[in-house]
């Protein structure tokens, strides 16, 4: 048999070749953007909610929005506009409850300027009232009903899906404050290491934290089940202890001992707290209209307030306002109350922000932050009101006493020394949104956070198309190198054969 004739069958021919990689390729492509278009979240939808935080001092009103498809995600809630409703909080309407309702309108308008007209009959919108109408509630519960009606009644008029308007307990406040700031800074989906929270309102303020030591008081304790992990948190809620009523109640207890050392006529009320050189004519009762003190017998009285500027006094005056005698269990903060040490860290907002946040305190050591405040203090009142001719005179006069009853609530009162003073933080937002009790508030009555940690993809979106994308791309490099190695050993066959 001749051997030239013999002919290789050559079983990568070119165009047959061609036609598969081609074939391959397009493939891959339509694989990819199969994958791309089928998995792409569509149409971005928003859903919207509303809550309105009746404070003591003013009512605002928070917007937040979320994607519609993942609302049970943590972290994807954010606070899309806020509204700060003009006037005093609703408690000041007590006289004249129709006001309470008809000052929240601005706001309303606004809210339905800001939500999509077509989301609004299915958008929640909530109001809370925290310290001031527990106090109203207190002094004259009949008014404080014709309040919560006034607001209830003005909130239905609106488009949205009313839910309700209440008085939040000082737990639900603690806890949902402590629930904002872990999920903002999406602590929740972690077994450990989450945020205390420190709200310093003007009417209460309240401490929230996950404890190592056990909570001896049932008062005091809060379960929950987020994303799978339990927490066992403690909290407090002092009513009084806000800034305001607390420097009610210390200017109070100087009073009742400036009447009874001293009857001369005009009463002159000598505060270490407020700066020298000023000098103010207040009534007395503008000092005990409060259900947190007792009232005082000399009803119509006028006295003077002149400040003397001294922090250390101030501080000395402060400490009279915390009962630390009596304690029930192995340890407390202060008037009786049980609190296990501080742990972890802490995010200090409200009222503890803007005063810290206002004298640049945020960042110093506890020795510095003192150091700084007793200069602040000392300094003249008509130095202060030229530095900041701004600012209203009532707010600018307080801020000495403020900063000072910080310090000692946090260092008295909960027990933060020098050594864990570094572990506050005084922030006011976390990522857009406002650290506060509304976003825990709105998220906990959504039901947008799970108990059991929801299902998720094995990767984000991103990671998943991109490893489409590569994984795809090697499957043609390895084709090809196939390709090229039986091309060439093809080759080298025939031409042995040659
Ligand atoms: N820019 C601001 C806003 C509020 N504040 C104070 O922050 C406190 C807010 O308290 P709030 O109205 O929420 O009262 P609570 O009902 O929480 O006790 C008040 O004492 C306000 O005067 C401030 O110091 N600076
Ligand atoms: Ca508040």
């Amino acid at each position: 048999m001749d051997e030239q004739g013999v002919k290789v069958k050559n079983p990568w021919h070119r165009p047959v070749v061609i036609f598969l990689a081609a074939v391959i390729i397009v493939g891959i492509i339509i694989m990819v953007a199969i994958s791309v278009v089928q998995n792409k979240p569509l149409h971005q939808k928003y859903k919207y909610g509303i809550v309105l935080d009746a404070g003591s001092s003013h009512t605002s009103v928070f917007i937040y929005e979320w994607p519609a498809e993942k609302e049970n995600n943590t972290g994807m809630v954010r606070q899309k506009h806020t509204c700060n409703v003009q006037g005093k909080g609703i408690s000041s309407y007590s006289a004249n409850p129709q006001g309470a309702g008809a000052s929240l309108q601005e706001c309303m308008e606004e809210a339905k300027q800001k939500i999509p007209a077509h989301r609004h009959p299915e958008t929640p919108v909530y109001l809370g009232a925290t310290a001031g109408m527990r106090l109203l509630r207190m002094e004259n519960e009949e008014a404080s009903d014709k309040v919560l009606d006034s607001v209830a009644h003005s909130l239905k008029s609106y488009p949205f899906s009313y839910q309700g308007a209440r008085i939040i307990s000082g737990q639900e406040e603690g806890a949902f404050g402590w629930i904002t700031v872990n999920y903002l800074s999406k602590n929740l989906r972690k077994p450990t290491g989450t945020l205390g929270a420190l709200d310093l309102g003007g009417a209460s303020t309240q401490i929230t934290f996950v404890p190592q030591q056990n909570i001896e008081s049932y008062d005091n304790s809060i379960d929950f089940r987020l994303y799978g992990n339990d927490y066992h948190l403690y909290t407090h809620s002092f009513l009084c202890y806000g800034k305001d009523q607390a420097l009610k109640l210390s200017m109070g207890k100087k009073l009742e001992s400036t009447l009874k050392a001293d009857e001369t006529d005009p009463i002159e009320l000598r505060d270490p707290c407020f700066h020298p050189g000023y000098n103010f004519t207040r009534t007395v009762p503008n000092v005990f209209n409060t259900p947190c003190m007792k009232e005082m017998k000399l009803a119509n009285e006028t006295f003077f307030h002149v400040g003397l500027g001294n922090w250390s006094q101030c501080q000395q005056s402060i400490r009279k306002v915390f009962n630390t005698i009596n304690c029930p269990y192995s340890r407390c903060s202060f008037n009786g109350v049980f609190q296990p040490s501080v742990y972890g860290d802490f995010g200090a907002f409200s009222a503890f922000f803007f005063v810290m946040d206002f004298l640049n305190l945020t960042s110093d050591t506890l020795a510095t932050t003192k150091q700084k405040l007793a200069a602040y203090c000392s300094t003249p009142w008509k130095k202060i009101v030229e530095n900041h001719p701004n600012i209203k005179e009532k707010y600018l006069s307080e801020y000495c006493f403020s900063a000072t009853y910080i310090l000692t609530l946090l260092e008295d009162g909960y027990k933060f020394t020098s050594n864990n003073w570094k572990d506050i933080r005084f922030i006011k937002k976390i990522g857009d949104s406002d650290a506060g009790w509304t976003l825990g508030y709105m998220l906990n009555l959504t039901n947008m956070i799970p108990a059991e940690a929801p299902d998720t993809p094995l990767m984000p979106y991103g990671g998943y198309v991109t490893f489409m994308f590569l994984f795809s791309l090697l499957i043609l490099v390895l084709l090809l190198l196939v390709y090229f190695y039986f091309r060439r050993s093809t080759r080298t066959g025939q031409k042995d054969i040659i």
